[in-house]
């Protein structure tokens, strides 16, 4: 995948249309071109073969654990089919997940500096599994080193114009820019690149949307998608209409965006806000089905253990692991939009539920986070938290670093103990492992594939979850097999034996349940 760049000195159309910044020396041009193109070359040839990206090479591999994976025939039924969507005429006919994204060029920046541009190459890779997972396909991927971004252009307008080259002779109909792009620098670019300019944060948007399952799911991530439409409605229309008439003159504007437009914006944010407040009301009542639901569970000291961690890393596999729970299992981001919950049971016969979270990825746009936020809540009063971490990848600690920075905004969460659980062992370099492992205060290394380290791991669970702590041996009359199946269900190493008077009950229970015990026993 190589481009040939053009001559830096002849002029472009619209570069004077463009930002401040157009007029370089050609000896500086020429320069910054060399090192662009060298840098584009090499680190597109890294991000097409895939190595070390965010998510592994090839298809998913799933393990007996795994189950018939129904909800992947699902998923896959509903995969973007190419050429057949259609381009937007009325932004709040716009179902956003719509956006033509199929052939992509992907951009960002670094600040300079050995480890800034392998971070951005890493950061670029992960652009490239996340456009891949919304059904894209990427065709090229170029980083350019600059100290900040160009405010009007982001790229700055010369880089910029290169770009517009590599779009053209790869046939790309989408650039993605790694970053969350001002709706004016947004609207810039497109102006100079001449196809559709989407930043990180739509894309992950888009992948929201393709994913969402459950009718909350759907409407926490249409309100994102709303809240971060809004600022940039203007644009957004004007460069679709642009785009849809095939204008792509400088400053063309397509038909609509002039005059009577104006009131059609302010008529589209009315609306898109009434939208946005009835789907914050239709949120916060379906809270409360959860939250019955969670206080059950606590209510019959059934204690809960939380799977958090970034996107890919093995959480459902590792549910999938510990329970035979058959959650959709997938080499994709963000597989799991809708909280699962699955019960368990320690060695001892002690019940858990075990939570699988929506994973975590670096820039979680915070509309997202935001939306987001009453589901995440529920990893604030875990009992446990498993901290999900892919050892294979190039920069685990990065990715725990993410993670954390989102997790940190979660109310209580700083009383739930945590384990990094770095999983994938099975493919890591024990070196990695071994570093990670010396960072972090509590971990466990396992493989979801291999099984390696899930008995150990299913002991870590066992040892941090509560112990009921009241020892009894009793006899309870026939006519309280309720009493006799809650001890089973919540107790610890309870057994019973069947004698004349009743049930006889060995074992340990909570505080409470003891009483209630005692209260009914038979004297034996
Ligand atoms: N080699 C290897 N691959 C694994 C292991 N665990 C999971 N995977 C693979 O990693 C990919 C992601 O697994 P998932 O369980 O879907 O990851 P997740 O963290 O739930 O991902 P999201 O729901 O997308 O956030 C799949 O292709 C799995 O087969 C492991 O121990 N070893
Ligand atoms: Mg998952």
């Amino acid at each position: 995948m190589t481009h040939t760049p053009t001559n830096p000195d002849t002029p472009r159309p619209d570069e004077s249309a463009g930002a401040p910044g157009a007029e370089t020396s050609a000896g500086e041009r020429r320069e910054a071109e060399r090192d662009a193109q060298a840098i584009a070359q090499d680190v597109v040839a890294r991000v097409l073969a895939r190595a070390g990206t965010a998510r592994s090479e090839g298809a998913t591999v799933h393990t007996v654990h795994d189950g018939d994976q129904l909800d992947l025939e699902e998923r896959i039924s509903l995969r973007r089919v190419g050429g057949l969507s259609t381009e937007l005429e009325d932004v709040t006919e716009v179902e956003y997940r719509q956006l033509r994204l199929e052939r992509v060029v992907l951009v960002g920046l670094y600040s300079g500096g050995e480890s800034a541009a392998r971070d951005a190459e890493v950061s670029l890779r992960e652009l490239a599994a996340l456009a891949e997972t919304a059904g894209s396909q990427v065709l090229d991927g170029l980083l350019q080193r600059r100290q900040k971004p160009d405010p009007g252009t982001y790229l700055g307008s010369g880089k910029a114009a290169e770009l517009a080259d590599v779009v053209a002779s790869v046939g790309a109909d989408t650039v993605v820019a790694d970053t969350e792009l001002a709706p004016s620098q947004r609207r810039a670019l497109e102006d100079i690149v001449k196809v559709k300019v989407v930043d990180r944060t739509a894309l992950i948007l888009d992948i929201f949307a393709q994913h969402a399952k459950s009718r909350e799911g759907k409407a926490q991530v249409e309100l994102a998608q709303l809240e971060y439409l809004l600022p940039r409605l203007r644009g957004w229309g004007d460069s679709m209409s642009r785009q849809a008439g095939g204008q792509v003159g400088g400053q063309g504007a397509g038909m609509g965006s002039r005059g009577p437009g104006e009131t059609k914006i302010e008529l589209d944010r009315r609306r898109i806000r009434n939208r946005m407040a009835k789907l914050r009301r239709e949120i916060a009542a379906m809270a409360p089905g959860r939250e019955t639901k969670r206080l059950d569970r606590k209510r019959h000291g059934v204690p809960n253990v939380a799977i958090a961690g970034y996107t890919n890393a093995g959480k459902s596999s590792l549910l999938n692991a510990l329970t035979d729970a058959g959650v959709l299992v997938e080499n994709a981001l963000f597989a799991t939009l809708d909280p699962t919950v699955r019960r368990a049971r320690t060695e001892d016969g002690r019940p858990y539920t075990l939570t699988d979270t929506v994973g975590f990825v670096r820039h979680l746009p915070h509309q997202l986070v935001e939306a987001f936020r009453s589901t995440l809540e529920e990893v604030g009063d875990a009992a446990l938290l498993l901290h999900v971490v892919d050892a294979s990848h190039p920069d685990p600690e990065g990715q725990i670093a993410a993670v954390r920075e989102v997790l940190a905004e979660i109310p209580g969460i700083a009383d739930v103990p945590e384990v990094i659980v770095l999983n994938k062992a099975d493919v890591a370099d024990p070196a990695v492992v071994g570093r990670v492992q010396r960072r972090e205060r509590r971990s466990v290394v396992v493989s979801a594939h291999s099984g390696e380290g899930m008995a150990e791991l299913r002991e870590l669970v066992a040892a941090e979850l509560p112990q009921p702590q009241v020892e009894i041996d009793l006899v309870v009359p026939y006519s309280r097999g309720d009493l006799v199946h809650r001890a089973h269900e919540t107790g610890g190493s309870v057994v019973e034996e069947h004698l004349a008077e009743g049930t006889r009950l060995r074992g340990r229970v909570d505080e409470a349940l003891a009483v209630e015990l005692e209260r009914v026993a038979v004297a034996g």
